[in-house]
């Protein structure tokens, strides 16, 4: 199992609660459902260089990436990045840390890909040149560079995901946060993928329903219902959760999961 010496994430009796959600116009009726428990008791250190979160729809995958920079808050427990409080230190913790939607469209902010790229690496090439040389070269290295002075809304949605990982690994980020990656991306292309997360010498915590990736990963957290429910060695992880896939008495008959679900125990699991 190969360790991130230098990178430690850690969740402590981590919680999220979101307020009750206001009724849609129109839809009054009943009133508005009360404050949702999404995550709760996630306790976990992660020191590891690839760690996976899988889990059902709607388990709480997102919620934990996001707890990672900041961009949702715990409302129990403590999140730290390398000694850092997210909420607390949002701008040091995401200059460390790389996050990468699930949706592109999300991130990318540029027309074109290079000007992505180009924005993304002001941080690290003060002079327009160093800028223009480096893009070049990452453009190249994921495959984008016949479609770089394209407008993003006429990239492909695998072609916007390629491009939007490209533009936060071009400023070389301690801790690449993935959410869910390679669902849009063709068998080439998440081939692709797999290759350049080899390589990288990142801490990778990735969400994502491609088990057979996941089952490569030095760790892994299987998270349902909002807690979770495995935390070990990734191939025993995938199979926890293929288990648990199997077992309908684990999963409500609707979607939308809350915690109160019983939740199978799983081994290694806080
Ligand atoms: N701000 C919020 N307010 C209310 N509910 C939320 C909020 N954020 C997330 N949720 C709910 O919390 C649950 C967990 O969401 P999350 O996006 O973390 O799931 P996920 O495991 O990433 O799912 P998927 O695999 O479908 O992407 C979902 O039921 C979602 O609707």
């Amino acid at each position: 199992m190969s360790s991130s010496p230098y990178n430690r994430v850690s969740f402590t009796g981590v919680e999220v609660t979101v307020p009750a959600a206001a009724p849609a116009p129109g839809r009054g009726g009943g009133g508005p459902a009360g404050p949702r428990t999404i995550l709760q008791g996630i306790t976990a250190d992660l020191t590891e260089q690839r760690v996976a979160v899988i889990g059902g729809n709607g388990s709480g995958k997102s919620t934990l990436l996001r707890l990672v920079n900041g961009l949702v808050r715990p409302t129990g427990g403590q999140v730290l990045v390398n000694g850092l409080d997210p909420s607390a230190d949002g701008g040091r913790v995401r200059r460390q840390v790389g996050f990468v939607f699930t949706d592109p469209l999300s991130q990318l902010v540029m027309p074109t890909p290079r000007e992505d790229i180009e924005l993304s690496l002001r941080r690290v090439h003060r002079r327009g040149a160093d800028r223009r040389r480096a893009a070049e070269e990452i453009l190249a290295t994921y495959g984008l560079s016949e479609l770089a002075d394209n407008s993003i809304y006429d990239l492909s949605g695998g072609e916007r995901q390629l491009a939007a990982l490209a533009t936060v690994l071009a400023v070389d980020p301690r801790i690449l946060v993935l959410d869910e990656p390679s669902t849009l991306l063709d068998l080439r292309n998440t081939r692709l993928l797999h290759r350049v997360f080899e390589a990288l010498g990142q801490q990778l915590i990735m969400a994502t329903h491609d088990l057979e990736f996941a089952a490569e990963f030095d760790r892994a957290l299987v998270i349902h219902a909002g807690r979770a429910v495995f935390d070990g060695s990734a191939a025993d992880a995938v199979a926890f959760y293929r288990g648990l896939c199997a077992d309908d008495a684990a999963w409500p008959r609707t979607a939308g999961r809350h915690p109160g679900h019983s939740a199978p125990s799983g081994n290694g699991a806080p």
